[in-house]
């Protein structure tokens, strides 16, 4: 027996919904029903409930609906597709299809609206923009059998705060669009979760580019977990690579861990960095070097262009101790002003070589295979925290864990394997608590 709330503007129990029932019947959840995927319906006032029972036996399943009922037959038949590919009806749904033409045919709205869609959290939200993926995928997988190559190069840009970054892609952006590139700019800012603002997203850092017509600029706002960061903005760079974007740039301010989740995301990783070292440099994290497939020092003009010179002698010569990760290239440090514009071409030279020379050896190819790995463990991990923060027990007992963990009297491992514990306990959650996880 379930309980399932529905809206009047269904006007009586269609297939799909039938098949939902069936669906949120097996894994003894609560649902709420609209009709359309993308407007999800409000639970408060106008909503109505019923008492939906199955009958039948295992083979036959059906339903009855109040007075309404089901025959075995007609039910089995509509839910069965459903269950095997809860997807399949979205991706066909004329809200899905809309946009899905429209991030193809390149309609700046579309892709916005697509790349809104799947930073939401709303559960039937989240299950439209998952439809809308996979469409893209298809698209992306069905052109890069024609062309050979993947259709966008990603490049991941980072650096200290304060290194010229958006100097840097205001240029870089500008000299690629009047080379009849498709730009686009997601700007990660993990900042964005405690601020309520996008600090990178902020398109006067760009004015320029944020005025052409074949750049787009995004500010990626994350949820505050790395996993938040991951999964939205690599969905939003598969997004845009649907829509036609060949050069696509993904500036991230240096929080936290969030460099490191965007070099395994890209292609290419680019850290920028001012003609300064010791102290100025602080804000620059360990290992990022590592990680980093071309060094860019910024403002060599002027005054600064000795210390520019100085500075990519040090980084020169810090690269040869680190282990090479690539058989084909080894990574470079160049001198360019974003003021000027010198040194710009040379930097885009460098990239394409890079990008060439890996795809040829086919690392490149492995390099985004080992990566659909890697955002597949995120995906989970994060889920996975996320259900377990949200468990009615472990809800109830986290708080007072947290508070003897701090004052010594248990230990840490100790902690987390009781919480574990009052996970495993209870697998389901009531109606009530199920219906308030929704609106969340
Ligand atoms: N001389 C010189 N100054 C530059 C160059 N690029 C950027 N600047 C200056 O450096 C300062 C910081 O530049 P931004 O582009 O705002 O740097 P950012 O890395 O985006 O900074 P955050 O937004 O704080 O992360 C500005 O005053 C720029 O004018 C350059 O190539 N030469």
């Amino acid at each position: 027996m379930i309980r399932c709330i529905f809206s009047r503007k269904v006007p009586k129990l269609s297939p799909s919904v039938i098949s939902q029932m069936l669906r949120a019947d097996r894994y003894g959840t609560s649902v709420y029903f609209s009709t359309d995927p993308c407007q999800p319906v409000r639970a408060s006032g106008r909503t109505t409930s019923n008492r939906i029972s199955r009958w039948g036996n295992n083979h036959s399943p059906a339903l009855s609906v109040g007075k309404i009922r089901y025959c075995t037959q007609s039910a089995e038949a509509l839910v069965s597709p459903c269950l095997q590919d809860p997807k399949e009806n979205l991706s066909q749904h004329p809200a899905v299809q809309r946009l899905f033409k429209g991030l193809v045919e390149g309609q700046r709205a579309s892709l916005a609206e697509s790349i809104t869609l799947v930073e939401s959290v709303h559960r039937r939200k989240r299950a439209a923009a998952e439809a809308l993926l996979q469409l893209v995928l298809e698209h992306l997988q069905q052109k890069r059998v024609k062309w050979k190559k993947p259709s966008a190069f990603r490049i991941g840009l980072t650096g200290p705060p304060g290194a010229g970054k958006s100097t840097f892609i205001e240029a870089f952006g500008k000299f690629l669009t009047d080379s009849g590139h498709k730009v686009a700019v997601l700007a990660v800012d993990p900042s964005s979760s405690t601020t309520g603002g996008s600090l990178l997203g902020d398109k006067t850092r760009m004015p320029e580019l944020s005025r052409d017509m074949n750049a787009y600029i995004r500010p990626s706002p994350t949820s505050g977990t790395l996993g938040g960061v991951n999964r939205r903005t690599n969905e939003a760079i598969v997004l845009c690579e649907g829509a036609g974007y060949d050069v696509i740039l993904v500036e991230t301010v240096g929080v936290g861990q969030s460099e490191f989740v965007v070099a395994d995301m890209v292609d290419m990783f680019v850290l920028l960095v001012p003609p300064a070292g010791g102290d100025e440099l602080q804000g620059l994290k360990k290992g990022i070097v590592e990680v980093a497939d071309l060094v860019v020092v910024n403002k060599a003009d002027g005054d600064l262009l000795p210390a520019a010179r100085r500075i990519q002698a040090e980084y020169t010569s810090a690269l040869k101790f680190v282990r090479p990760r690539s058989q084909v290239w080894r990574p470079r440090v160049i001198r360019v002003s974003s003021l000027t514009k010198e040194g710009i071409p040379k930097a885009w030279d460098r990239m394409t070589g890079f990008r060439s020379k890996t795809w040829n050896s086919g690392e490149l190819d492995m390099k985004r295979r080992r990566q659909h790995r890697v955002w597949m463990w995120n995906h989970i991990q994060d889920s996975m925290i996320k259900l377990f923060r949200q468990h009615p027990r472990v809800q109830r007992s986290i708080d007072a864990m947290e508070g003897r963990v701090m004052r010594g009297e248990v230990t840490p491992g100790a902690a987390a394997d009781a919480l574990l514990r009052e996970f495993q306990k209870s697998p389901k959650t009531s109606n009530a608590e199920q219906i308030k996880q929704d609106e969340l």
